[in-house]
């Protein structure tokens, strides 16, 4: 039985003592040792795999890192334990009309006689309880996977006072005296304990005049970074009080990112050295910025250390503390929802000022496509839709399209409906979801929209258009936030349009493909990891599954929605064909859940 290296008796120093500092141990598996020169850019053609590893060529030009020696190379290969797909740094493909991102992995065998691991998730929302957006589902969905593999799983959250209590059972209190410290004193908390459709979750439950997470909703306010700081403190204070000594700590954007910096600047020297810790980026738009206050709240004094360009001090804003970044150089391993996102951030300028810290850490950094819960969506099992169907049974839909037009009010014709569903931000491309709606209702179609904001302004916009379409029997725009709804349109819809400016990974195209909903997407982050062009692709036939654009313009998004309704007119045995294909792909939790462990497995053993 393979049980993996000893365990180090400390945790390796999460902190490089300077920007260049190459790890102790190299990560890379492509690997090129044909002319055993570290100093040789790696020409991306000899590789040297371990059995049975698959692995993809190194991008073309990359150096070594000066550390690197063709030994170690062999060496990183060998233990073949290396997730070498979820590492950008042997990510990028050939420029290829579709990438892959070539997704060089995975060497990482499963292992049949992986000893069960006990996980801890810290996040500040789960779906159904506390959802703004898609970290909810992810949170929800992967819980559920590293469940039924065996693992333990425990998950803790703010006791937010608008949580959906009627999915939480058996609601209880399990540890009275919480003392979180907190600038110079401490403030009491109260955990809870229940179960969320069967996930183990804690609750914390601060009491002081802050009132941190009774305030009527989640995110809004202007001390939401304090607010999350503190909750990542009192998450791990939980931890350590209560004695759980997790293998792995699994934490979820900026809001949680503080908390391998408490544990190793903290918990640690405290003989706290048993858990690693996996951090998932959702969002680099949002890196939780503050100023020097965070350091005496949070009792990580110090400011000539912590306000390092190596540590927390934000790489725009020389005043700021990024609690991203502190998340970026402390954890044990940062993930992306995509390869391809993980690229464009890290290479392609869209890390929001983050790309240095992403080179300095690129060894233990790479992306993971997130999964759909298909236990909660599902056509062949969804209760929340009249009439349940499945690939083999596909007609179900069109009935699910009658129930759809009936409750929004729209005319009953031969049109396809396209639907947008989502948050209405920048980042999802709102000009062109506009253009959309316009261009959709001018070329036969019916258009349905889901979604709101927090910024009363774009919901003043979204309001405005929804009054001046308001006579049209085609065309319905509902401004708000509707779980139900949302099923009835995955359902309902012939097409779901996701036009964004960019895109860490995207679930509404995974849903969509799922129920048979043909996805037309702008070709970024995990949208064109997951959507493969009709038209234009170099996948086979079977594997295509929607219609992609590439540019961020109206002629772009034309080009793809226009071939779709041309096609569902024209060529309906051919539609009908890719919704077939779509609901085949499997994009369930079952692949990135392996990943996961992989990567788990992988920083426990350093
Ligand atoms: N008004 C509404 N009513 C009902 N349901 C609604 C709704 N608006 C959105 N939803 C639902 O919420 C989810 C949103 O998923 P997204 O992938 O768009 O996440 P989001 O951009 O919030 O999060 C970030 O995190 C996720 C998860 O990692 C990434 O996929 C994503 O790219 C990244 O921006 C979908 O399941 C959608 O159906």
């Amino acid at each position: 039985m393979e049980t993996g290296p000893a365990r180090p008796s400390l945790a390796p120093a999460p902190v490089p003592s300077d920007a260049t500092q190459a790890p102790r141990r190299p990560v890379s598996v492509a690997i090129d040792v044909a002319n055993g020169d570290p100093e040789r850019p790696l020409s991306g053609a000899a590789l040297v795999a371990p059995e049975g590893a698959r692995l993809d060529r190194r991008p073309a030009g990359r150096r070594a890192e000066p550390t690197e020696t063709p030994a170690d190379w062999v060496e990183a290969a060998e233990t073949g334990r290396l997730p070498a797909r979820l590492l950008t740094a042997s990510a990028t493909p050939e420029p290829a009309a579709e990438p892959d991102l070539a997704v060089a992995m995975p060497a990482v065998p499963d292992h049949p006689a992986r000893p069960s691991l006990f996980i801890v998730q810290i996040t500040p929302e789960m779906a159904p309880i506390a959802k703004v957006g898609g970290l909810a589902d992810v949170v929800f969905g992967l819980s559920r996977e590293l469940a039924i593999r065996g693992n333990h799983v425990e998950i803790i959250l703010p006791k937010y006072d608008n949580l959906r209590y009627d999915h939480i059972f058996e609601l209880h209190e399990v540890y009275r005296d919480l003392w979180v410290p907190w600038y110079e004193a401490a403030i009491h908390c109260t955990v809870f304990f229940g179960f969320v459709h069967n996930r183990k979750c804690f609750f914390i439950e601060p009491h002081s005049k802050d009132n941190f997470f009774g305030r009527g909703s989640i995110y809004g306010f202007p001390d939401d970074v304090l607010r999350y700081a503190f909750f990542s403190r009192a998450a791990i204070e939980f931890l350590w009080r209560a004695g759980k000594h997790p293998d792995i700590i699994h934490c979820h954007d900026w809001q949680t990112a503080l908390v391998p910096v408490y544990l190793y600047e903290f918990y640690q020297p405290l003989g706290m050295t048993h858990p690693r810790v996996c951090l998932t980026i959702h969002n680099f738009a949002h890196q939780g910025l503050i100023g020097a206050e965070l350091l005496r709240a949070s009792g990580l004094h110090r400011p000539d250390y912590f306000f390092d360009y190596h540590r927390l001090r934000d790489n725009r804003y020389a005043n700021a503390l990024n609690l991203l970044k502190g998340g970026v150089v402390y954890a044990n391993f940062v993930t992306t929802v995509s390869p391809r996102y993980a690229v464009e951030v890290k290479d392609q300028g869209h890390g929001f000022g983050l790309e240095p810290t992403l080179h300095t850490h690129h060894v233990k950094y790479g992306g993971v496509v997130n999964g759909v819960d298909y236990d909660m969506w599902n056509p062949e099992i969804d209760r929340q839709i009249p009439v349940q169907y499945g690939v083999d049974r596909i007609d179900g839909k069109y009935d699910n399209k009658r129930a759809l037009r009936h409750r929004l009010m729209l005319a009953d014709n031969e049109k396809p409906i396209v639907a947008f569903i989502g948050r209405l931000d920048p980042q999802k491309g709102l000009e062109l979801v506009r253009h959309a709606i316009f261009y959709t209702l001018e070329n036969r179609g019916q258009f349905v929209l889901l979604g709101s904001s927090p910024d009363p302004r774009i919901n003043a916009d979204f309001w405005g258009l929804k009054r001046m379409l308001n006579d049209s029997p085609d065309c319905h725009l509902e401004i708000g936030f509707d779980e139900d709804l949302s099923h009835l349109i995955y359902a309902g819809a012939d097409m779901m349009l996701v036009p964004s400016r960019f895109e860490p990974c995207g679930l509404t195209q995974l849903v969509a493909l799922r129920y048979g909903t043909i996805p037309v997407v702008r070709a970024v982050g995990g949208l064109a990891d997951t959507v493969f062009d009709k038209d234009h692709s170099s996948r086979p036939l079977h594997e295509r599954n929607g219609y992609v654009f590439q540019d961020y313009d109206y002629t772009g998004l034309e080009s793809a929605l226009g071939r779709a309704l041309a096609c569902y007119y024209e060529y309906p045995e051919h539609f009908r064909d890719l919704m077939k294909n779509a609901m085949r792909s499997d994009y369930s939790w079952n692949r990135p859940g392996q990943d996961y462990l992989n990567i788990y497995d992988f920083i426990r053993d350093r």
